[in-house]
């Protein structure tokens, strides 16, 4: 193991950087960082900067101010030994074997030869290529060679995972595939960060996200405060002649008044940042609400993000659309 760094509790880490492009910034003043042992979810629409970024974390682009941070240093031969990268960019020697093309990525890395076929072997079995050990990626579909180019990214094991749209181009089995590969990943110890578009990838996997539009971060902080940014609603049906909205509105809470049928009426209440669904229940009971039915609506991922960015470009893809 790498001797202790001065940053080790942050494997990544830009700190102000800018980029520009033929004088038009990609990214500008950026900080952020990816938390040891966490799963960093790295947002924004088409164009945001989000592949500039990464690139810049890994000294593949220098920025034109700022500096990048991988294990506390600039990047280096060392510390890059320890990352294993997803481009974008797709593309694997197709006239190479599965099992020759990620034990080679291995050898790269600094496996010897036995490990990195036998993890080759390992990872082909485990995620459902056990039947193509040897078969040419020029004859494979273009997600399994995808596949195959993520397992070539992990096969050293590395400490820092850092996925580019790792999603795109997988259909709904193989991305249920890979997220249980991040997962395991995640549960080794690696400090993983991916880029996406899909917002319930990042729901169900991330400990934290970064959004960005427009080459600048909007938004850095737990899955719960992203949510957090677009206040809850809640739906409370009462029976018979009960005023609810006059209840409420003792304890803090507006109600409005939805519809009355035969069984009972119908309120929806809008509450306010930081008041959970939870609190006026809470608060109907107390007031002996008749309750007949709850339902609270808690924001998606997708209505934070397109509060935050929408209006920069593109809207997000859903896994619908994917
Ligand atoms: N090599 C380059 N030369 C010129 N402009 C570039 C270059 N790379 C990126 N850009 C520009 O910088 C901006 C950010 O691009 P980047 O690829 O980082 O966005 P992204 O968030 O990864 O987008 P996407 O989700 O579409 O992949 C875009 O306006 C893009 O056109």
């Amino acid at each position: 193991m790498n001797a202790p760094n001065i940053n080790a509790q942050s494997p990544l880490e830009l700190r102000a950087t800018s980029k520009f492009f033929k004088g038009k910034a990609a990214v500008k003043d950026m900080s952020f960082s990816a938390p040891k042992g966490q799963i960093l979810g790295f947002l924004g629409p088409n164009g945001a900067g989000k592949s500039t970024s990464l690139r810049i974390a890994l000294g593949v682009l220098s920025p034109d101010s700022g500096e990048a941070l991988l294990f506390g240093e600039k990047p280096n031969l060392k510390n890059l030994r320890r990352v294993g990268f997803l481009p974008e960019e797709r593309g694997l020697y197709r006239k190479m074997t599965t099992r020759a093309i990620i034990s080679y990525y291995g050898r790269l890395k600094g496996l010897d030869r036995k490990t990195s076929l036998s993890r080759a072997d390992e990872m082909l079995q485990r995620f459902g290529l056990g039947d193509h050990l040897k078969t040419k990626i020029s004859d494979l579909s273009k997600g399994m060679a995808q596949k195959v180019q993520i397992l070539s990214t992990l096969v050293h094991k590395p400490d820092l995972i850092i996925l580019d749209e790792p999603f795109s181009g997988l259909d709904p089995v193989n991305q249920q595939d890979l997220e249980l590969l991040i997962r395991e990943e995640h549960a080794r110890g690696a400090t993983i960060i991916f880029s996406t578009h899909v917002m319930e990838h990042a729901e169900r996997l991330c400990d934290r996200l970064v959004i960005i539009g427009k080459g600048q971060k909007r938004f850095d902080g737990t899955i719960d405060e992203a949510m957090s940014l677009i206040p809850e609603t809640a739906d409370i049906s009462t029976e018979g002649n009960f005023d609810l909205h006059a209840a409420l509105e003792k304890s803090g809470f507006t109600s409005s008044y939805d519809k009355e049928d035969e069984t009972g009426k119908h309120w929806r209440i809008d509450l306010s940042h930081g008041e959970r669904a939870q609190d006026v229940l809470r608060a109907a009971i107390n007031a002996g609400a008749p309750i007949t039915s709850f339902t609270p609506h808690r924001a998606k991922l997708r209505d934070v993000f397109v509060s935050l960015v929408g209006e920069d470009e593109s809207p997000a893809e859903t896994e619908e659309n994917h």
